[in-house]
């Protein structure tokens, strides 16, 4: 156990309080021997010691044995006629008091230090008083010595030395190794002849040495006051031995020569006297120098204190000024890849498998960095890659979504966001997004945890009523599967919101919903054991999470969450892939090379960015190359056979942080907008019926329409068959060279061409749904107009238009939907008019038979592009269309326009432009 520390103060407390018990003890002793037995313990208290006494006969016995009548009359029980003893019928108080009084009379007349008679009445005793009567009895003690001692060498002398008036310190006790104590007296020099100079020199040193120590133990105040008050007994006492020496050789045994052999002892002891006096001197100088270095110390403690604190304080405003400063510099860095519309990359390393097997990441960085190493190759250099963070395999899922919560609030406020899992088979995808299988509340994924932040997020805001509903779809070996109904879909990548109109979309309004949502989909999805991975997904799931929020003012908006869970690429020779999982795997792998070539476009900024090269890239696509946030997680296995795919995945992440997408922008629908948008209704409405006008023209053109009819059957033959929406999604066009007469155009759905100078030819698409898009081009010399129109159903309306004949050009930037809308409704009414009067004015000139005609006379090359030219022409001309060369005719599409024209107008392989040919 570790001693009890005590304190410098406790211990000298301590200390003193001990010596006075001593001297006590001491004097109790004393008064026995002389006055007999007190009946006292042999270790007396305060109190047992000073009742004994109360009563002054003891003190009174005492003083008579030491000077005989020094108290005549003393008072007792045998005096007062009461034979009984004092304990048992004891006398008054007052009584006793005369016994006291007749004691300190003698006392003093000894010139002995004496006490107050009260000391002895008080009931709570103090400790000064005990010490004077201790005191009084001691020094009587020393008396009697003293007598003794002159008796037997009969040289009594009076007692005069002013010393005796001091009272007896602690330091005049210690205890002789008999264990008894002895008192010497201080400067005792009235003591007999042994007590020479020499005793005397003893006792000035040991008054220097307690001037001394009581200078050490209390340097601040005791050798302030103390020191000096004892400094000066000292001084006094040797000044007033020397002056007595002078006036009586009595007075001062120190200067009486009776005391000295001889002079020269005398002035040995004078000399002595003063090299202590001057070694006082030099002390106090010493301790005046010990006290003002003290007091600079203390000075430069307080001043480094204060320095110390004032620095604290800086550093600690500094350190709340750093802080503030990196959170400010996080926002600003997050506020420019806002505006940038970078594409965030997380990274996740999963833990190894097997814990003794050597890892390839050497090194993860507070700030996002990531450093590889090749083990095998040790000659291999070390890459960095830097993300915007990067999580080690400890971190847990909690972690991983604390990080991309804020991206599922800008859900809420109408942002359309898109998180995806990236990486190689095995490394962690499906347990990022969706949590393993069988887990625990706390392993939830991402998607589980961020439908229920929308839940809560949603049911705090009062003034806004959301709607969340799900969908829930894969893509397996290129067919885009609806996971809650177990149907192939068909896709819809055009400008309207809903992406997967046909799969089933799920209300969710609670996380039991979305459990059950989860539960059903992982059950549906597409997935076996390879050799890489038990449990590996075989297709790329996509979560969309609609949310549909009304304000009470009546705002809305609507987005969309995407949680794509990708299927991990994967090298078939490691994952042993046979058959059908070969097929996946070839699917897989291509699927994700589509998306390399997107992401490689995107970050070089080409013009031309190759969506519609996979089933994936086409649904990413507006998230990608869109107005959504997108958050990618990279995930990568540390094992060391997996380095080749770590470096790969890296790589990646890193091309697809350099991705600008351009700011996000907030899906919000003001009232203004929902009205602007109800008469874009009206006026397609107002179109339908104008196309239904044109009917009786259209059976009309009928007539011309079988000759056509197989031409197109036989163009239609060659052309592979393809999703409507899809071809009206690549709305194009093609310059045909030649093209010999003016082709006027009335309504929409119509093909028309123009020959020189001016050659158009416009491609009118009306999605049956919710998309209406319009363009149309003419090529001139020098002047050209450039139209198209576009209603999305939702809330996205262009309109361009290009004519010779207008000699104007129009090119509309719309920065706000509200007023894109505003315009477009215009432009949309003018072009109502404008194309009904066209239509009014181009007679047909050409009977449709022509057009056959021409095209059987060209070439076999000729014709197979003419074919294309004619489906073409089906799919846009609603002439042809209402023939049923097209699906396009479902649409409504009917034209006036002049067949012949057509007819000569046939389209050219060599002509064809790029569009075209990826459109064929
Ligand atoms: N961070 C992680 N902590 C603990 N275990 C993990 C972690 N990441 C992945 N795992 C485990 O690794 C195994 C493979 O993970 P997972 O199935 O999620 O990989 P994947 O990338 O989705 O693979 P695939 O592309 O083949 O579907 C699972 O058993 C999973 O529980």
């Amino acid at each position: 156990m570790e001693p009890k520390r005590i304190s410098f103060r406790q211990g000298c407390l301590s200390r003193k309080a001990e010596e006075t018990a001593l001297r006590r003890y001491e004097a109790a002793a004393w008064l026995e021997s002389i006055a007999g037995p007190l009946c006292l313990p042999q270790k007396p208290s305060d109190h047992e010691f000073v009742s004994c006494l109360r009563n002054g006969l003891v003190l009174c016995n005492a003083i008579n044995k030491i000077q005989p009548g020094s108290v005549p009359k003393v008072v007792s029980n045998a005096l007062m006629g009461s034979p009984a003893s004092d304990n048992q019928n004891p006398l008054p108080a007052y009584q006793y008091f005369e016994n006291i009084r007749n004691f300190l009379v003698a006392v003093e007349e000894l010139k002995l230090p004496t006490f107050e008679a009260s000391d002895l009445e008080r009931e709570k005793l103090d400790t000064a008083s005990v010490s004077r009567l201790v005191d009084c009895i001691l020094s009587l003690k020393s008396y009697h010595e003293w007598k003794r001692g002159a008796e037997i060498n009969g040289s009594l002398k009076s007692i005069k030395s002013p010393l005796f008036k001091l009272s007896l310190t602690r330091a005049q006790i210690h205890m002789t190794p008999s264990g008894s104590f002895v008192q010497r007296s201080r400067l005792n020099l009235t003591s007999d002849t042994e007590s020479k100079p020499c005793k005397a020199k003893d006792e000035v040193v040991r008054i220097i040495c307690q001037c001394l120590v009581d200078a050490k133990e209390n340097i601040n105040q005791v050798l302030a006051t103390n020191v000096t008050s004892q400094e000066r007994e000292f001084k006094s006492a040797v000044h007033c031995s020397s002056k007595e020496g002078k006036v009586s050789n009595d007075i001062s045994p120190l200067q009486n020569k009776d005391h000295y052999t001889s002079d020269k002892d005398r002035s040995d002891h004078m000399n002595f006297l003063e090299a202590q006096e001057q070694e006082i001197r030099e002390l106090r100088l010493m301790l005046e120098g010990v006290k003002s270095e003290y007091r600079a110390l203390h000075n430069q403690v307080q001043n480094d204190y204060a320095t110390l604190v004032h620095e604290i304080q800086g550093l600690s405003t500094a350190a709340s000024r750093y802080n503030e400063a990196v959170k400010e510099n996080r926002n600003l860095y997050n506020m420019l890849q806002e505006l940038r519309g970078n594409i965030r990359v997380f990274c996740r390393i999963r833990p190894t498998f097997n814990s003794t097997s050597r890892s390839s990441i050497e090194y993860i960085g507070e700030d996002g960095s990531v450093m590889v190493f090749d083990p095998l190759k040790p000659q291999s250099t070390r890459k960095v890659f830097q993300f915007n963070k990067v999580f080690g395999p400890k971190a847990t899922q909690g972690d991983v979504y604390k990080e991309t919560q804020s991206l599922i609030r800008s859900v809420v406020d109408g942002y359309n966001v898109c998180i995806f899992a990236y990486g190689q088979t095995g490394s962690g995808k499906t347990h990022t997004m969706c949590g393993p299988s069988g887990g625990s509340a706390k392993d939830n994924g991402i998607n589980y945890m961020a439908l229920n932040d929308l839940f809560s997020i949603s049911s705090t805001r009062e003034n806004v009523k959301y709607q969340i509903n799900v969908q829930m779809v894969e893509i397996y070996n290129e067919q885009v599967r609806d996971l809650l109904c177990t149907l192939e879909i068909r896709t819809c990548t055009g400008n309207g919101q809903t992406s997967l109109p046909d799969a089933k979309m799920l209300p969710v309004g609670s996380t039991e919903d979305v459990i059950n949502v989860m539960k059903l989909g992982e059950i549906n999805r597409a997935s076996s054991s390879t050799a890489m991975n038990d449990r590996s997904s075989r297709s790329h799931s996509i979560l969309i999470v609609h949310v549909h929020g009304e304000e009470d003012s009546g705002e809305a908006t609507h987005s969309c969450l995407y949680l794509v869970d990708l299927a991990g690429s994967e090298r078939v020779d490691r994952s042993e892939a046979t058959g059908d999982r070969l097929k996946e795997a070839q699917h897989i792998n291509k699927s994700l090379s589509c998306l390399g070539d997107v992401i490689t476009a995107l970050a070089q900024k080409n013009s031309h960015i190759p969506y519609r090269n996979s089933k994936l890239t086409q649904l990413l696509q507006k998230s990608l190359g869109g107005n959504a946030k997108t958050l990618m997680f990279a995930h990568i296995s540390p094992e060391i056979d997996s380095y080749a795919e770590t470096i790969s995945t890296l790589k990646f992440a890193q091309r697809v942080s350099t991705v600008e997408l351009g700011a996000a922008c907030a899906n919000k629908e003001s009232n203004e907008m929902r009205d602007l948008k109800n008469q874009i209704d009206n006026l397609k409405k107002a179109l339908a019926i104008k196309e239904t006008e044109r009917v009786p023209f259209s059976s009309k053109m009928k007539e011309n329409v079988p000759t056509m009819e197989s031409s197109s059957k036989q163009a239609a033959e060659r052309t592979p068959p393809r999703s409507r929406r899809f071809s009206l999604e690549t709305p194009t066009y093609t310059k045909i060279p030649g093209a010999p007469t003016k082709t006027s155009q009335s309504q929409f759905g119509f093909h028309a061409q123009e020959k020189s100078p001016d050659k158009m030819k416009c491609d009118v698409a009306i999605n049956g749904q919710d998309d209406f898009t319009f363009s149309s081009t003419s090529s001139s010399e020098q002047k050209s107009v450039r139209a198209s129109v576009a209603i999305n159903g939702q809330d996205d309306f262009s309109y361009s238009s290009t004519s010779r004949s207008v000699q104007k050009s129009v090119r509309a930037s719309v920065v706000s939907k509200g007023s894109n809308i505003r315009k477009s409704i215009q432009s949309l009414g003018k072009l109502i008019n404008a194309s009904e009067k066209r239509s009014n004015q181009c007679p047909i000139e050409k009977p449709v038979s022509k057009i056959r005609s021409n095209l059987d006379s060209k070439s076999p090359v000729n014709s197979k592009t003419d074919s294309r030219t004619m489906r073409r022409q089906s799919l846009t001309n609603p002439l042809l269309a209402s023939s049923n060369f097209s699906r396009r005719s479902s649409l409504g599409g009917k034209s006036d326009t002049n067949l012949s024209d057509v007819s000569k107008t046939p389209p050219s392989i060599k002509t064809s432009s790029k569009a075209t040919k990826k459109w064929l």
